[in-house]
């Protein structure tokens, strides 16, 4: 049912099928087309931009929990990469209006010129039941009434197993970061003083990791996925840092012999999500794909350390299998919410790594102090 209030309710129909079948008819808010890919829901109540543009979700079609969304418009700072890199969008209800003092464009006319084809207006609370209850699923969405298309898509789709996707979103080239935090009335910084080289394997990264980066007093180079070790070695860097990324990441064979060699040399490393996952195969354990995965802003992650507890986005379908670590690796970091691996680190090298993304929140904040760990790192490598 369309509310007359809603921000879908005179748009053109869109059908988002599930590979089992199961059919949802909405409105099409964003390109008209079709789109397929992995079926996924993400529990954050705001960050849908981020989201969007985070390369971690190419292939994957993205739904959210939080019936309202929208209403805080686009801006032209908090894309988290130059384009949307989501396969599709999935919503309960697209607002009327979008009200920020930041706020450049609306949602459904930046989906519209991002090309991204999306869905509103659907039962996203029997959605997600459906995914959380069986597993992700392969489906598609398709503008339009027929829902025969939008079936024969959602069974064709190939999946995310075996795919190396940090390949196809990583830079071509490398090149030099140098913006520093978003901050209220002086919009984003220029490093002034970096007194550490990163070279930072960019596998899909997001701008505000590296803006974290640059804020800890890093100059960095981003290199693509399939920069070698040898290579990271010529640019003689203090420490190297391995991002975020979409795919499975078993299939990223290269990053992760590359890996191996800086870990196994001394290089400080430092990863996080799919730079978490690929320094866990590079040490010998082995990854998993998780039922329906860790997707939201709020999940809490404890250190085991400290007993400290960090709220931590997260956004991942893979995880790293705790008892595959080999005895050089200890856990430093679990899930409260499901006691999986979150972070390990190296005993016998300065290498350490996190599943979530603690640096998510606008401006620098890293409630989990990762950052400045491997800053500590680098300067006690640099002073031996
Ligand atoms: N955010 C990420 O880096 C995701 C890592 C990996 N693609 C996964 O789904 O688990």
């Amino acid at each position: 049912m369309k509310h007359p209030l809603s921000g879908s309710g005179t748009r053109p129909g869109a059908i988002l099928a599930l590979q089992d079948g199961t059919l949802f008819y909405g409105a099409a808010v964003g390109a008209p087309g079709r789109t397929s890919g992995e079926i996924v829901f993400n529990t954050s109540m705001t960050g849908y931009q981020e989201i969007l543009t985070d390369p971690s979700y190419a292939r994957q079609i993205v739904t959210l929990t939080y019936p309202h969304i929208g209403n805080t418009g686009i801006n032209a700072e908090d894309g988290e990469s130059a384009r949307v890199h989501a396969a599709g969008l999935v919503i309960r209800d697209l607002a009327l209006l979008a009200s920020n003092f930041r706020s450049s464009a609306s949602l459904a006319d930046f989906l519209a010129a991002q090309g991204v084809v999306a869905i509103a207006g659907i039962d996203t609370r029997k959605l997600t039941r459906l995914l959380r209850d069986g597993g992700v699923q392969h489906g598609a969405i398709v503008t339009g009434d027929d829902p025969q298309p939008a079936l024969a898509l959602a069974r064709a789709f190939g999946g995310m197993a075996g795919a190396d996707l940090a390949r196809l979103v990583s830079t071509q080239a490398p090149y030099r970061w140098d913006q520093t935090a978003w901050r209220r009335g002086g919009g984003f910084g220029r490093q002034q003083h970096a007194h550490l080289h990163v070279a930072a394997f960019d596998f899909g990264v997001k701008s505000n990791i590296l803006r974290m980066l640059a804020e800890c007093g890093c100059r960095i180079t981003v290199l693509p996925a399939a920069t070698s070790a040898a290579e990271v070695l010529a640019l003689a860097p203090d420490g190297v840092f391995l991002s975020n990324g979409p795919g499975d990441p078993a299939a990223c064979g290269d990053a992760i012999e590359a890996a191996r060699i800086l870990m196994e040399g001394g290089m400080p490393v430092f990863g996080i999500c799919l730079g978490h996952q690929i320094m866990a195969l590079a040490c010998g354990a082995s990854t998993v794909k998780m039922k329906f995965g860790h997707r939201g802003a709020n999940h809490p992650v404890q250190d085991l350390a400290s007993g400290k507890v960090a709220i931590t986005a997260q956004n991942h379908g893979f995880a790293v299998d705790a008892a595959t670590l080999p005895a050089n690796c200890r856990v430093t970091h679990v899930s409260l919410f499901d006691g999986s691996l979150q972070g390990f680190e190296r005993l016998d090298k300065p290498a350490f790594c996190f599943q979530g993304h603690p640096e998510a929140s606008p401006g620098p904040h890293d409630m989990a102090g990762l950052f400045d760990r491997f800053v500590t790192m680098m300067e006690e490598r640099q002073h031996a």
